[in-house]
């Protein structure tokens, strides 16, 4: 099953992270170096290709750092940090969003390895990610905090390994910690993974402390890629990217064959024919080769000027030398939709541009054109969770300086309809609804459905208690629990997906003062009793605002979002009634109370340029403002409230 998505987890603040300044990282450049690698020296008995999978922070990134160190890759003088992460928004988040390459050329016992690291994200609304990286792959190095221990991911990541039946190489990380227990991480391993202890490897990542037997490992104990240099070419795409002068950059693993600088190809998507003009290693920089062979993986250039032409999961062969595709991925699910709309409609067609530039470098969100009554025309977006959307959102304001409204997400429900008219609108009995605006009333459906999720949830013994009462507030069912050490515990349970994607892992993490872990992965849909709710400011519905909650939850929920509503909107001339209704029955209402007309008095008091400073103001201020009725919203409002969803 995948497993994705989870919300909530607002990160760190912008350039604070935790983790230490990240900035004035530089690559070493090897372009001198290595312009002449003849790629066809490596034979594929020489190359591993493989990924380090771990659970958030334990130390993935740092790894990848000194293993680049120790073959030469980058300069090992230099401060390191996280080279892989190369976009704005995962040095100032201090994540790792997009799975990253690096090929690594290693001698061991008098032959030289070409070793191809593929560096994923920890966060679970990427593991999407994690699972396309593993494709390219024959093995796994499984990176456990010596402190944390297993957490939630690292069993989901081990399963996607398992069934992905890769080779898996247990690490434990950060044995130089005061507190590092790395006997009882041994214990769990084998307790949970059934992987024997000795089988584990301790390191420091931070102080490179045995990171050596961690090369010998990839190269004894994971195969090499099972393929023939004889065959034709065949190529999966298994990532792309966008550049503004070459088009686009396809980053690709060879199954069959090679491929050249000058070759004709051919994408089995699209049956389009380009020739290649660029084709390399990622050293982790882009390094020409001039050719690729069965086994490698690297990038290729060949004039694709579309964004829709390099698909991810494509294959590509040599044009007249057909082959069969390979299998490609399973397209993601998302879990979270949100509209999305330029503030603007002058702006429409640039955001287009930097939404479809955008998806082609994250093929995991989904887009469908939307238009809105008071928004204009937008689109619906689909993300595998709330700190996706953010990111992605982060992106096309940091990669495009585009500034965008968005909507409060809501997850994808099902009705099954009973009005013979919907019917034959839709061509269907059961429909998925994605926009809250188009929740059709209960006469109209005999039930709706909401999706569920299996939710896993790794706690130390002494938070079980307040674990289970915060699960029941969330109406789940407890399926499991057991064991993994002598005070540490594994629940699974079943939720509905709409009570978790907000805010769940922070309550989660507050209540178990961090020390709680979780991760879940789909579970299909059960009947629900739900209800849309508008949210009206003097009367009008605020579009960004109309979500679709529980019957039970609906008053408490209602109340919440006007007291957030009320808190977040500025006074203005007059009082501003701020509801939340049913249809036509109002479940609850706060006031915005109007400017007292001494305050606005003493505020302009005759005094002109103050007056004209104001005005100033008030109209730059104006760009960043919605209007609904005659009221004046600061676009921010409604982000405040998205983030701070209430306590159901
Ligand atoms: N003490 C100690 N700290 C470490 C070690 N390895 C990593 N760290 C620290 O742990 C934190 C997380 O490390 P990262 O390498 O960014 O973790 P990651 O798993 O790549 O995280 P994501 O990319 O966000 O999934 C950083 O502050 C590292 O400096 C280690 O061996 N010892």
């Amino acid at each position: 099953a995948a497993r994705r998505g989870l919300p909530g987890l607002l990160p760190a603040p912008a350039g604070g992270s935790a983790r230490g300044a990240r900035t004035g990282v530089r690559l070493y450049s090897s372009a001198d170096r290595k312009e002449k690698i003849d790629m066809s020296r490596i034979p594929a008995e020489n190359t591993r290709n493989f990924s380090i999978i771990a659970h958030v922070d334990h130390g993935k990134s740092t790894l990848a750092d000194r293993l680049l160190e120790l073959t030469g890759t980058i300069d090992r003088t230099k401060n390191n940090k996280q080279v892989l992460d190369k976009l704005q928004v995962e040095r100032e988040r201090g994540i790792t969003v997009k799975a990253q390459t690096a090929s690594l050329f290693y001698n061991y016992e008098g032959k030289q390895y070409l070793l191809n690291l593929i560096d994923t994200p920890g966060h679970v609304d990427f593991s999407y990610e994690v699972s396309r990286s593993l494709s390219a792959c024959q093995g796994v190095l499984l990176v456990v905090d010596a402190n944390e221990g297993i957490q939630a991911q690292t069993v989901a990541n081990f399963f996607l390994a398992f069934e992905a039946q890769l080779s898996v190489i247990p690490v434990i990380n950060k044995i130089d910690l005061k507190n590092a227990d790395p006997e009882k991480v041994e214990s769990q391993i084998e307790k949970v993974f059934d992987i024997p202890n000795d089988e584990c490897i301790k390191i420091s990542a931070k102080l490179g402390t045995n990171v050596g037997s961690i090369l010998q490992a990839v190269i004894e104990k994971i195969p090499p890629p099972k393929v023939n240099r004889d065959n034709p070419l065949r190529a999966l795409v298994f990532d792309s990217s966008f550049d503004q002068y070459r088009g686009v950059i396809a980053n690709v693993a060879l199954f069959d064959g090679a491929v050249s600088k000058g070759d004709r190809i051919v994408s089995a998507h699209t049956q389009k024919t380009y020739e290649v003009n660029e084709v390399g290693i990622l050293n982790p920089n882009e390094q020409p080769t001039g050719k690729l062979y069965a086994g490698q993986v690297g990038y290729l250039v060949a004039g694709m000027k579309d964004v829709t032409e390099a698909q991810i999961g494509d294959t590509l062969y040599l044009h007249k030398q057909p082959v069969e595709p390979l299998p490609g991925f399973k397209s993601a699910k998302p879990m979270v939709f949100a509209g999305m709309y330029p503030i603007d409609q002058s702006e429409y067609n640039t955001l287009k541009s930097a939404i479809e530039k955008l998806t082609l470098n994250d093929s995991s969100v989904t887009v469908h054109r939307d238009s809105s009554l008071a928004l204009g025309a937008g689109w619906r977006l689909g993300f595998l969770g709330l700190l996706h959307m953010e990111v992605f959102n982060q992106r096309l304001e940091q990669e495009y300086n585009a500034s965008v409204i968005l909507t409060t997400p809501t997850v994808p429900y099902k009705a099954v309809l009973s009005s013979a008219k919907l019917i034959k609108e839709y061509r269907a009995k059961e429909i998925t609804i994605i926009n809250p605006a188009q929740f059709p009333d209960k006469s109209k459906v005999t039930e709706y459905l909401e999706p569920v999720v299996l939710g896993t949830i790794i706690t130390p013994d002494e938070y079980i208690g307040k674990i289970t009462t915060l699960c029941q507030t969330r109406r789940a069912i407890q399926k499991n629990i057991v064991f993994i050490d002598q005070n540490r515990a594994m629940l699974k349970y079943l939720f509905p997906l709409n009570e978790i994607v907000v805010d769940f892992y922070d309550s989660l993490k507050s209540l178990s003062s961090g020390y709680a872990s979780f991760d879940y992965e789909d579970a299909g849909y059960q009947t629900a009793e739900l209800v849309k709710m508008d949210i009206l400011l003097n009367g009008n519905i605020v579009e960004e605002l109309v979500t679709v909650v529980h019957k039970d939850k609906a008053y408490s929920a209602g109340k919440a979002i006007c007291e957030r509503l009320k808190d977040s909107l500025p006074r203005q001339l007059f009082e501003i009634a701020v509801q939340a209704a049913i249809g036509s029955k109002v479940i609850a209402r706060e006031t915005v109370k109007a400017y007292r007309k001494n305050v606005l008095a003493k505020c302009y008091g005759g005094d002109i340029t103050r007056k004209m400073k104001l005005l100033k103001r008030q109209t730059e201020g104006k760009k960043k403002l919605r209007k609904i009725g005659n009221i004046e919203v600061p676009k921010d409002a409604f982000i405040k409230i998205l983030k701070a969803q209430p306590d159901k």
